[in-house]
């Protein structure tokens, strides 16, 4: 294909996100809702600031550092306000949503690391809600959770442009190529992981996430470097609590009805859901 014909092609691409086809109208209706549902809740916030101020969430330290500029040229407009939440909405939800489902899938084949993890946890925490401190102490579940994310990485792969010309590992590439990086592939790699890669071993984190690998970034579920994910400490105590107050309460094993079909959408997820049998353990 000439330069020529490939730029026409790809202008042609682009310039088709404006034609108004079922899609796009679908898309610009969904991004409406969103837009007004967003605009509510930031109208309401600024109704009631001067009675309970902006609110210490996202949204709120936001809010006021914009107003900080008391409205004049503020550092963000209510377009980047708006398109800030959505972006950690769709980062932060889905991807934790699934490390969730895929450590109740993995500790319901692994009854054995189920029971290990309760023990853990009724002896750190007990039946209490757990604090800070206490879930620094759960080793066991840090590991597990390790291993959850490199077997069953929600995010399996990212993409990269690059911004000019360059060399990766010693092969030459062109301003604006797109590069991939396969995370769930890396995850699974021999070369990196040794023989048992595909096996579920969550020991292999006992030396801490550097060491367990052959790369002391092999582990890559929230990418790396300047870009990498900005809520993740935040996504392993979210996970951490909520898998604690699991196990105190529950002992749990996969329904005969689940189908094992994990499906890449942008997050891995298990295609036909994740149906599950739970027994309180307060009886
Ligand atoms: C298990 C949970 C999570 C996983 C596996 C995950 C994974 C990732 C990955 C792989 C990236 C890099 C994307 C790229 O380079 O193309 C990323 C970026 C990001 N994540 Fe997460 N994430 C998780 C939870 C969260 C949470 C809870 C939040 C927010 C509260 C969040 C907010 C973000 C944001 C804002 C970015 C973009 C950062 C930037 O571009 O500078 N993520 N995440």
């Amino acid at each position: 294909m000439s330069s020529l014909t490939r730029h026409s092609v790809a202008a042609t691409n682009r310039g088709k996100r404006y034609l108004p086809t079922e899609k796009n109208l679908k898309i610009w209706k969904l991004d409406k809702e969103v837009r007004t549902m967003l605009m509510n809740i930031i109208k309401s916030c600024l109704a009631t600031k001067d009675t309970m101020g902006y609110g210490s969430d996202l949204l709120g330290l936001m809010l006021e550092a914009c107003a900080a500029e008391g409205g004049h040229n503020p550092i963000l407009s209510m377009d980047e306000i708006i398109d800030e939440c959505k972006t950690f909405f769709l980062a932060g939800h889905d991807t934790s949503s699934h490390l969730l489902t895929w450590t109740m899938f993995l500790l319901s084949t692994h009854p054995e690391w189920q029971q290990k993890l309760r023990e853990e946890v009724l002896r750190e925490c007990g039946s209490e809600v757990p604090t800070g401190d206490m879930l620094n102490k759960l080793q066991l579940v840090n590991m597990f959770l390790l291993e959850t994310l490199r077997l069953y990485a929600p995010v399996s792969l990212i993409q990269r442009k690059a911004g000019s010309d360059l060399e990766v590992g010693g092969i030459k590439v062109l301003e604006g190529t797109v590069l991939t990086i396969p995370i769930a592939m890396i995850h699974h790699d021999k070369e990196v992981w040794g023989e048992d890669a595909n096996e579920f071993k969550p020991i292999r984190f006992e030396n801490g996430v550097m060491r367990a690998g052959k790369h002391p970034n092999a582990l890559l579920s929230f990418s790396n470097g300047p870009r990498s994910c900005i809520g993740q400490n935040f996504a392993m105590i979210e996970a951490k609590a909520v898998i604690i107050v699991i196990l105190q309460r529950f002992s749990f094993s996969l329904s005969p009805k689940y189908v094992h079909a994990p499906m890449d959408v942008i997050t891995l997820r298990p295609k036909f859901g994740l149906p599950m049998i739970l027994k309180s353990l307060e009886m």
